[in-house]
């Protein structure tokens, strides 16, 4: 055999086991290593579970995947009434990061526990580190006395509502709040008790909104509310609710603490900050009218 053979004799033969090694690469390890891939192009979480719902979905009749975690709770696709359930715990080196609830159109079995549960793992990393993630957006956009979004989730909120509301011709109020007097009780009482008063107030005047309207601490003893859908009749009505609770409240009644409220109504063309800057004139205005009231401008 002359030297060329032998090479062309090499080259067939490393095609063949190629072709014999991937032959044996069976579907579902193709699928499974698909998989993989997928969970590593995203970090957000829902995404996440998206993906792997639609992985085992159609095997294992999954209508709905719900993801528990110390952190929050997360979940894709909408289970049906006559689902099973099924809950998995999600273990990083036997610490506990949450759990996995499935619910399933077909009878849970063990051989789909064990299915499921091999399946599992290959989300596991993906998961603490789109979890990870999400707590750091949550420490980046969340108020940590109050819960309550920030001023960058504000920015947020108001650039998405704008543009939202233009498009299909909606309305919205924009309420800015500041408390009246806080400062003495800072000065009198501590920061501390100045700390509850500010987290009281959030409680008291999300117990005045509806589910879908929004609050933010925009900085110091300043809040702004996104009223959903409204006009400046819902406004009246719940800056009305808000000074009414206020005058009931014991604390706030002992520090003497109540809130101005500056109200704008969303116009056409408005920018956010044209609507900011009538809502602060209307709290100004407020302010100056004696405190403890609301203005619209
Ligand atoms: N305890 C506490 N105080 C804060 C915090 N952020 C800002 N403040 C205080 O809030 C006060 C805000 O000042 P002002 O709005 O002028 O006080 P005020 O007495 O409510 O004034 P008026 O609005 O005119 O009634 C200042 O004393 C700040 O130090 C906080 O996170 N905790």
């Amino acid at each position: 055999m002359d030297y060329i053979s032998h090479l062309d004799a090499l080259s067939s033969e490393a095609n063949a086991n190629i072709l014999a090694t991937w032959s044996s690469y069976s579907n579902t390890e193709r699928e499974s290593d698909s998989l993989v891939e997928q969970l590593q192009t995203t970090l957000d979480v829902e995404k996440l579970l998206s993906i792997y719902l639609s992985a085992i979905a159609a095997q294992y009749k999954i209508s709905s995947v719900e993801l528990d975690t110390f952190h929050g709770k997360f979940k894709s696709g909408k289970r049906n009434k006559s689902s099973q359930t099924m809950t998995l715990p999600i273990r990083i080196n036997d610490r506990l990061m949450g759990r996995i609830s499935y619910f399933s159109e077909k009878p849970i079995t063990d051989i789909l526990m064990s299915s499921l549960t091999s399946h599992q793992k290959k989300l596991i990393y993906p998961l603490r580190n789109a979890l990870a993630f999400w707590q750091l957006q949550q420490m980046a956009l969340k108020d940590p006395l109050t819960g309550i979004g920030n001023r960058a989730m504000y920015d947020d909120a108001i650039e998405y509502k704008v543009q939202h509301a233009s498009r299909f011709k909606e309305t919205f109020v924009l309420m800015l709040l500041d408390l009246d007097n806080f400062k003495t009780v800072n000065d009198t009482h501590g920061h501390l008790m100045g700390d509850d008063i500010l987290s009281g107030f959030v409680t008291l005047v999300k117990d005045c909104l509806r589910g879908t309207d929004q609050m933010f601490r925009f900085g110091g003893d300043e809040f702004t509310i996104l009223l959903e859908k409204e006009g400046l009749n819902g406004a009246h009505i719940v800056a009305a609710r808000i000074h009414h609770a206020i005058s009931k409240n014991t604390t706030f009644n002992k520090y003497k603490v109540s809130t101005s409220i500056g109200c704008a109504c969303f116009n056409e063309n408005d920018t956010p900050n044209d609507l900011f800057a009538r809502a602060d004139k209307a709290l100004y205005a407020a302010k100056d009218a004696g405190k403890n009231c609301m203005k619209i401008a």
